[in-house]
């Protein structure tokens, strides 16, 4: 990391964008720590990717918060084609403005930055794909490697991303800051992937994340699925899916990164709520809370179908699943950082 550090920062007054790629769910505590200084520049922006997975209103508000403070912000998806359509059409209208008179005979040069696992290898192969297609340029696509572990990128590689002028944007390795003191800030580092889990530990991290979800709103949509008549009709699903997976492997429905079946997620979502709700009055409570989550935890191996007979073992193994699925989406969107002093935005 020292290496690369030395090399992004040698880089730095060469390129023409630093686009600093930080998590939507943790604006503030994926900061890139190489620009945490900086005062906000034209030459600088910053992007929040993985927007599907944060919480759109919240990060609303980050945005807002940006703009006030005179930061360039954008939020992205990585993996939505037109959203990152837009997002080429946006760098190249600020690089214009940028260059003003000499902007189609100069060749551009963009880099991403960032901390590790924030989707940097991801949206620049995205652009490069969207950005030769636009531009109807021959040869084969480059590809990055992207990884759900953090820490895959070891070179800086370049990408073509638009003609005339012709645009490049600047693969990086992830780079975390030497020493981080605060707990939480580890802990909301390695909930979304960009420290690896044995660091914090995958119960504990279980542990964090339900004490999120129990104080948000998300489990409340749930409560359709704690029914009776639903439990039935997960119970009709399950058997009808069993015996179709035998016939029909392929005929199953599978998620690109999550193979978990639709009626176990609904089963650990209807667990996650009836826990919860039978607690909800005693949350103010921070001793309730953790009994809570003990609950929680205690009821979800059932509902992951994972047998109690591996003591432990068993509860780690639920904690990556339910960990897995957050991580997917499949849990509900939230946003971990809170936006500094919003009393005085006007949103
Ligand atoms: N849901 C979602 N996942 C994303 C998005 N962008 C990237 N990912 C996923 O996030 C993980 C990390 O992506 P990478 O592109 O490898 O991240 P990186 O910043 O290059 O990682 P390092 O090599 O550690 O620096 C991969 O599993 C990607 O598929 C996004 O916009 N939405």
């Amino acid at each position: 990391m020292a290496a690369a550090s030395r090399a992004i920062a040698e880089r730095t007054p060469l390129v023409d964008l630093i686009l600093e790629v930080r998590d939507a769910r943790i604006p503030l505590s994926s900061q890139f720590d190489q620009l945490k200084d900086q005062p906000p520049s034209s030459k600088r922006v910053i992007v929040l990717n993985k927007m599907d997975l944060a919480n759109g209103a919240e990060v609303k508000e980050w945005m807002s918060y940006m703009e006030h403070q005179k930061q360039i912000c954008y939020g992205v998806n990585s993996h939505n084609r037109d959203n990152i359509k837009k997002f080429l059409n946006f760098l190249q209208a600020h690089m214009r403005q940028l260059k003003k008179i000499d902007y189609s005979s100069s060749t551009i040069t963009m880099m991403l930055v960032g901390v590790p696992n924030v989707g940097k290898s991801a949206l620049a192969n995205s652009l490069h794909k969207v950005g030769r297609v636009g531009a109807a340029e021959k040869g084969k696509l480059k590809h990055a490697t992207v990884s759900p572990l953090p820490c895959e990128t070891k070179d800086i590689s370049s990408f073509k991303i638009a003609s005339n002028p012709n645009v490049y944007v600047l693969d990086t390795p992830g780079i975390l800051p030497p020493v981080i003191n605060e707990t939480e800030i580890c802990s909301k580092l390695a909930l979304t992937g960009t420290i690896r889990d044995s660091l914090v530990g995958e119960k504990e991290l279980a542990m964090y994340f339900l004490s999120m979800l129990n104080s948000s709103e998300e489990y409340k949509k749930w409560a359709e699925l704690s029914s009776a008549q639903t439990g039935r009709m997960l119970a009709d699903c399950e058997a009808a899916c069993a015996s179709s997976s035998d016939l029909d492997m392929k005929g199953k429905r599978r998620y690109p990164s999550d193979h978990t079946q639709d009626f176990i997620v609904d089963d650990v979502r209807r667990t996650l709520y009836e826990e919860a709700s039978s607690f909800q009055r005693k949350l103010a409570k921070s001793k309730d809370c953790m009994r809570l989550i003990e609950l929680q935890l205690e009821a979800l191996p059932e509902a992951f179908r994972v047998p109690l007979e591996f003591g432990d073992d068993s509860f780690v193994k639920v904690s990556k699943k339910l960990l897995n699925l957050y991580r997917t989406g499949r849990l509900g969107h939230y946003t971990l950082d809170s936006v500094p002093n919003h009393s005085h935005l006007i949103l």
